[in-house]
């Protein structure tokens, strides 16, 4: 997979070369392209940015540039992803969906936003998808997009150690992953609940469904609204 990354801040990016996905680049499984947008300006002040149309606080990232930008770094071929407060939510699924792309590219966005314009004449060539993170608001889409390519990185084979970590995953199988415990067996008066000493699977399996069950319930319940309706008829039964 090839990443390539537009902003005016690279050195954001550079946790993007380290520990897990620094060995995913050393593998060759992922390659990383870092441009800065000011490399296509034209101006001694290589202005980005300019006021907003009908007034308002802020500045607007201009169009002429990132149109410049993302014809030279966006193939036939490109899943253009701009993390916005204003986007779909990225999810998990989204992840396994970008993780089965060839190329994706990222536009990082700052001040008030980029030109909606840049968007829409990149849609008359590449797929485009504008996401957000969260319901917060970050300076810029940089930390969006360490976490994007972070959630993606993982899906993608050879990179994680263990492939069978993604089964135990939160949002696998729709719901929360439920709590986790190692040595020492009891800690500041806490002990590992007993079931998970038993040696009986069955019963450990059964444990920690319910226990994603009600942690979902707890903290997340608009996720057991949007699980099919036979979710829990496989599973109980394989248990
Ligand atoms: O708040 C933002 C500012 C710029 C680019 C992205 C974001 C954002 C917030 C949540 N997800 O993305």
């Amino acid at each position: 997979m090839q990443i390539d990354v537009v902003t005016i801040f690279p050195e954001y990016l550079a946790p993007l070369r380290a520990a897990l996905l620094g060995k995913a680049i050393d593998k060759g499984l992922i390659s990383v392209g870092v441009h800065d947008l000011r490399d296509w300006t034209q101006d001694v002040h290589k202005a980005v940015d300019d006021s907003p149309y009908g007034g308002g606080p802020g500045m607007v990232m201009k169009p002429d540039i990132w149109g410049q930008a993302l014809d030279d770094v966006c193939t036939d071929s490109t899943r253009l992803i701009v993390p916005t407060p204003a986007g779909r939510p990225f999810t998990q699924a989204l992840a396994h969906e970008y993780a089965n792309e060839s190329h994706l590219v990222f536009a990082c966005g700052r001040y008030e936003g980029i030109d909606q314009r840049v968007v829409d004449d990149a849609a008359r060539r590449v797929r485009v998808d504008e996401v957000s993170i969260g319901d917060y608001v970050l300076v810029g889409g940089e930390v969006a997009v360490l976490a994007i390519v972070e959630a993606v990185a993982r899906l993608l084979p050879g990179v994680l150690g263990n492939p069978k970590s993604h089964a135990e995953d939160s949002f696998q199988d729709g719901l929360l992953e439920g709590p986790s415990y190692t040595r020492p067996e009891v800690w500041r008066e806490l002990a590992v609940p007993d079931v998970l000493r038993s040696g009986n699977h069955k019963l450990i399996n059964r444990w920690r469904r319910d226990q994603s069950l009600v942690r979902t319930f707890e903290r997340r319940p608009d996720l057991l609204e949007s699980l099919p309706a036979d979710a829990f008829d496989k599973h109980d039964k394989a248990l």
